[in-house]
């Protein structure tokens, strides 16, 4: 089961999270996978508790302050009151629980200095983590084939230091980095850095050194001139850099493709309460917020707003009342804000792929198949056998749905499935389909089409017993494709089930589950070319002698 998060996040701030169905089918794979978390497994009154589900923010829940260092369980142990009144002085902490917390200037130093102090972090470890935050959101965003060359500008404070981390980060994620740091800070975690930028050969240019337009050399700035203790007006040389990053986002209405600008923590020469005080600052196009993002960011209205900096312990989530959301599996970082408006006519491809020629492939089909699929493994790909299906019945209106390949046998293809389910009355009806596989990242697609029949019933119990214990579980409470009245229903007939079997060794099939086989007539090999040139390998049967032998054609694109 998921749990949407906006029912963490959203509305009264900047960050409102798209809330129809039409809104995350829009949003991209970072806000996907950023949008669902696992919820914890159903209890019997979940139902009841469903309403307050969100009400807990998910870093500060069940924090007690046991079982940590007498330090932490002082620094923890500020009273109500206190609490209170710190929390008064966040945006976090209002009744809304659906806002992001957003941090004062205060805020951010006093969290700082929390975390460097009692709560024993070190600043290099903070500027480490914040810098692989930052380099694994811009590696989310914009890809390195696409967008190679970062100019990452690093002003003299921790904000300088982040932009020398990720800059080493992007070096090891396949990027290629410079370097304009302008005024150095002497002390030893500055100058490792600069150190193990310099073995890795990233060029550190001067001011001077800068080409004059920005836009032609570069396709990522990264700003890490100033963060959360910017405060005035930018002095030299950091006034003529921020000046020139402004400019080159006007000179964008002049066709030309300019670079991303990604700004650390703060876009750099705005206020880190009020924003962009005068609308002529710098306008980033990703902005990586740290630890909590400070309220200049309700001004920020790019299309990449991302949270990074996983490193906050429950003991300052529950002090600062910190709302955020959380982090998906193991990233580094989360996106937040809205979901980026895509112009989904302008959505395309140029694959590029080596050719593909009638010399190459292999007579048999089946073999060729099976080189595909074998590459497509060895490319990592999730899934390779998962393959569309469609059917359609004695109506002949098709239907559409993913099943998985479990083998290719006598040149068949077989997928298992429930004999009762859509596709199997469709298929008891009308015993013709096709089997649609796509490997997006080989730029390959095989189209198979043939008749159906049933693999054999003992065929059928063998595959059925190899699969997991709770899947045979599952085949047996699914009367697929018909109607369910609520999820419980499914785990309660789920658990007399398990218990039933609990002592029992072999499972029985049912006996509407079970696999088909699809004989091809036409199996299609595509692989995807520039300018729409692909090519189409196409095989069909042919009778020779009384011998069936495939014949290979080539399709236009
Ligand atoms: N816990 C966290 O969230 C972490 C955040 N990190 C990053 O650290 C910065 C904040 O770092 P800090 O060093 O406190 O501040 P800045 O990077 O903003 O830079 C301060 C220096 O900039 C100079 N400064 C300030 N204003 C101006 C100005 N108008 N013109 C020129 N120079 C200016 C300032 O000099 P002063 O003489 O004015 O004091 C300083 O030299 C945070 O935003 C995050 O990016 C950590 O890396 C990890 C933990
Ligand atoms: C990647 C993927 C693999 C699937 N594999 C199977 C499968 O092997 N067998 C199956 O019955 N359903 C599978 N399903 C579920 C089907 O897509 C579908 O929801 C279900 O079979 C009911 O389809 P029907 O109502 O058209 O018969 C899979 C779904 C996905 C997304
Ligand atoms: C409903 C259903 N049945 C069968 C399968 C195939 O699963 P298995 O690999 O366990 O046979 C899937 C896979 O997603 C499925 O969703
Ligand atoms: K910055």
């Amino acid at each position: 089961m998921w749990t949407i998060l906006r029912d963490r996040i959203t509305t009264r701030t900047t960050t409102t999270m798209p809330c129809s169905f039409l809104a995350q089918f829009h949003s991209f794979p970072p806000l996907r996978s950023a949008l669902f978390e696992p919820s914890p497994p159903p209890s019997p009154h979940h139902h009841r508790h469903h309403r307050h589900r969100h009400l807990p923010p998910p870093l500060s829940s069940g924090f007690s302050g046991g079982g940590w260092s007498p330090a932490i369980r002082s620094f923890c142990s500020t009273s109500g009151c206190e609490r209170r009144a710190m929390a008064g002085r966040l945006e976090s902490c209002s009744s809304d629980p659906s806002s992001v917390s957003y941090l004062t200037q205060r805020e951010a130093a006093e969290i700082d200095e929390e975390l460097m102090g009692p709560l024993g972090f070190s600043v290099d470890q903070l500027m480490e983590l914040a810098g692989l935050s930052v380099a694994t959101s811009i590696a989310e965003v914009y890809k390195a084939s696409a967008y190679k060359r970062v100019l990452a500008i690093c002003g003299p404070g921790n904000n300088g230091g982040d932009g020398l981390v990720a800059a080493r980060h992007l070096f090891h994620f396949g990027y290629k980095p410079y370097i304009c740091y302008p005024k150095r800070t002497p002390k030893p975690l500055y100058t490792g850095l600069v150190t193990q930028l310099e073995s890795l050969r990233v060029p550190f240019l001067s001011v001077e050194d800068l080409p004059p337009d920005l836009s032609t050399e570069y396709d990522i700035l990264l700003d890490a001139v100033f963060g959360f203790s910017f405060h005035g007006a930018a002095r030299p040389p950091f006034d003529d850099i921020l000046r020139r990053l402004v400019g080159m986002r006007k000179s964008d209405q002049t066709n030309k493709k300019s670079p991303v600008i990604v700004s650390i923590d703060i876009p750099s020469g705005w206020h880190v309460e009020e924003g962009d005080i005068s609308g002529e600052g710098i306008k980033p196009d990703m902005l990586v917020s740290l630890t909590a993002p400070k309220l200049c960011a309700k001004q920020f209205h790019g299309p990449h707003h991302f949270l990074g900096g996983r490193f906050v312990p429950p003991p300052i989530a529950e002090k600062y009342n910190l709302r955020l959301p959380p982090y998906p599996g193991a990233s580094m970082c989360v996106h937040i804000g809205k979901a980026p408006q895509v112009d989904i006519s302008a959505m395309r491809e140029n694959y590029i792929s080596p050719e593909f020629h009638e010399e190459e492939v292999d007579a048999d089909p089946i073999k060729q198949f099976h080189k595909w699929f074998e590459e497509a493994v060895a490319a990592g790909l999730r899934e390779a056998n998962a393959m569309a299906l469609s059917t359609a019945g004695k109506d002949g209106k098709p239907s559409s749905r993913m099943v998985l390949l479990k083998g290719v046998d006598e040149d068949c293809f077989v997928w298992y499935t429930n004999y009762e389910s859509q596709k199997g009355r469709q298929l008891s009806e009308n015993p013709w389909a096709s089997l649609l596989f796509y490997w997006e990242s080989l730029n390959r697609q095989v189209r198979v089409e043939g008749s159906v029949e049933k693999v054999s019933n003992e065929e059928s119990e063998k595959y059925f017993h190899s699969r997991p214990h709770g899947s045979q579980i599952g085949a047996i409470v699914s009367k697929q494709s018909s109607i369910v009245p609520g999820r419980q229903v499914l785990h309660q007939q789920y658990r007399e089930l398990e218990e039933k079997f609990s002592n029992v060794n072999l499972i029985p099939k049912p006996e509407h589950w079970g696999g088909y086989r699809l004989k091809p007539e036409l199996i299609e090999f595509w692989q995807g070319q520039q300018s729409r040139l692909h090519d189409r390998l196409q095989y069909r049967p042919q009778e020779i002698d009384g011998r069936r032998v495939w014949k290979i054609v080539r399709l236009a694109p």
